[in-house]
């Protein structure tokens, strides 16, 4: 049995802990799909090169607006697909065979196989395609092992070609009309970018709102918007799939009693599932939660001495920022036993790249109330600053909630053009504890410029009595 000094299991946001500080070390890295995990290659980098071509589409087929006589006038599916899977395959591959083969990488050993565990510090790995498992034990390991996309209990689901987020981007072609049952980040990136190449895109969510999770504000202008865009069915349970001859026929319950829906192709975007159950975690006696995540502390630090989590395993926001941030927690920790890092989950932010863009950090308005805190709450609509006006834009607005003790910020909420980006300011105010208005004054606002929707909407904030 080989015994290791530390085993990594998941090649995402996991593999960046080995460093040339880690070169004394033997380790073990155990990557059941791709190298580099979701984000790479299924997740942030393909859909965001996707979006991009998708708002490129939109932008010209709203060129009349600005006087122009714009059209798509082609959509080469196998070009937009060869742009973003021929950067980010090679990438893949020389990720594998840099830890594989690089003489930087001597100390490191790659199992392409599942790694289940068989006891405290011991796991069994099965290689991809079958074949004898292996066994190594390790003084420490790294769970890294993400999540998947969550399939509902859906009768009739099994016996159709469904698509996840995992191969809808590299279907060979563009179906005619794609149904997506979900209302979330998965369902509002993807309706973006199918409709925007020409598909005929239905949206199917359970709950009366697209994005619920959202500030309330923020979540109705978008549903307002794709409810104008896309066949939106809010308030729909579907409740079978069925192949026809050609394409598939969903029957969805909702207020007006049952639905049938054909299409070529259905995306499920549900959510996703941690990844625990695949690890055999009880054979550990690794603590979970009770929505399957891998249980951690500030420090990362599962309930078994010496192993580790981070990521979609065990944290709740799914994100890769989140991911990124866990890691360097993780490796400063495996460095540094006696001077262990905490994470610094206060204000974590994100984004849906839809169109509109949206992005968001902190408490919504609600969750202020909840939470019971004193707030003042501004708007600033871009329709009302320089550039919003150059845009002709119409739906985009800041959202700024502050507590009125303190004057700071306790969330920040955007649609609209380049929300991502616009939102950083009010995060770097957020996570260094600047005072919302001196933020809006104590710098200068470049004119014309589309931040000003952010200054102003400080400013819309009451001087603090
Ligand atoms: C469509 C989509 C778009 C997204 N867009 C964004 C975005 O714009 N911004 C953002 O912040 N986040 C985004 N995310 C979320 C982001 O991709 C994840 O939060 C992030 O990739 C999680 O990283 P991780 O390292 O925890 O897990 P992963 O990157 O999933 O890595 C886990 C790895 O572990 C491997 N593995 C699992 N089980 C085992 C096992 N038993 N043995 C061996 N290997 C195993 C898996 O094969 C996988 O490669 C998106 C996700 C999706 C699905
Ligand atoms: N831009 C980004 O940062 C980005 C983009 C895509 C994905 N992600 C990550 O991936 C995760 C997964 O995305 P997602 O959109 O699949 O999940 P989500 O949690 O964002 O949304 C899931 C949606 O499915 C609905 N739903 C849940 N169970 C259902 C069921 N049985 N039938 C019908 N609807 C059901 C929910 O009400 C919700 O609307 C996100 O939560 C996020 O963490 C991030």
């Amino acid at each position: 049995m080989q015994h290791f000094d530390l085993a990594i299991i998941g090649t995402g946001s996991g593999n960046s802990i080995i460093d040339e500080r880690f070169s004394s070390k033997r380790i073990a890295v155990i990557e059941r799909g791709s190298f580099g995990g979701t984000c790479l290659n299924a997740g942030c980098i393909p859909t965001k090169m996707l979006v991009h071509t998708a708002d490129l589409a939109h932008a010209a087929r709203h060129g009349a607006r600005f006087g122009l006589g714009t059209t798509v006038e082609e959509v080469d599916w196998t070009a937009i697909q060869e742009r973003v899977f021929g950067r980010i395959d090679p990438i893949e591959a020389s990720g594998r065979e840099y830890r594989s083969g690089h003489a930087d990488n001597s100390n490191v050993t790659v199992f392409a196989g599942t790694a289940r565990f068989t006891g405290a510090k011991e796991l069994g790995i099965e290689p991809n395609g079958g074949g004898r498992a292996t066994t190594i034990t390790a003084d420490e390991i790294v769970i890294a092992a993400g999540s998947r996309p969550t399939i509902p209990g859906i009768a009739g689901l099994d016996e159709i070609d469904y698509h996840t987020s995992d191969t809808i981007m590299r279907v060979p072609e563009l179906p005619k009309r794609l149904a997506i049952i979900g209302g979330g980040f998965v369902a509002a990136e993807f309706a973006h970018v199918f409709s925007a190449l020409g598909v005929e895109v239905t949206l199917i969510a359970r709950s009366s709102t697209l994005l619920r999770g959202e500030d309330a504000d923020i979540a109705e202008r978008f549903t307002d918007i794709a409810s104008a865009r896309w066949d939106t069915r809010l308030a729909r349970k579907t409740v079978r799939a069925e192949a026809l001859d050609r394409g598939t026929r969903l029957t969805l319950e909702g207020p007006a009693g049952e639905e049938l829906l054909d299409t070529d192709a259905v995306l499920i975007a549900v959510g996703r599932t941690p990844n625990t159950d695949l690890l055999d975690v009880p054979a550990a006696g690794i603590r979970t939660t009770s929505d399957g995540r891998i249980a951690v502390d500030e420090h990362q630090r599962t309930s078994i001495d010496g192993i580790w989590a981070l990521g979609d395993i065990s944290s709740p926001w799914g994100l890769k920022h989140v991911a990124n941030h866990e890691q360097r927690v993780v490796q400063h920790n495996l460095l540094n036993p006696n001077d262990l890092a905490v994470t610094d989950h206060r204000f974590v932010p994100h984004a849906v790249f839809s169109a509109p863009q949206i992005a968001s950090v902190g408490l919504t308005e609600a969750g202020a109330h909840a939470a019971g805190i004193d707030i003042d709450v501004a708007v600033q609509d871009y329709a009302d600053v320089a550039y919003g006006w150059a845009m002709e834009d119409k739906d985009g607005f800041v959202k700024l909630i502050a507590d009125r003790a303190t004057g700071q910020l306790v969330g920040a909420h955007i649609l609209g053009a380049q929300a991502a980006t616009l939102i950083q300011p009010l995060i770097q105010a957020m996570s260094l504890g600047f005072e919302a208005r001196s933020l809006a004054r104590g710098q200068y606002w470049i004119h014309p410029a589309l931040p000003e929707a952010v200054e102003n909407a400080l400013l819309k904030l009451p001087a603090r009595r």
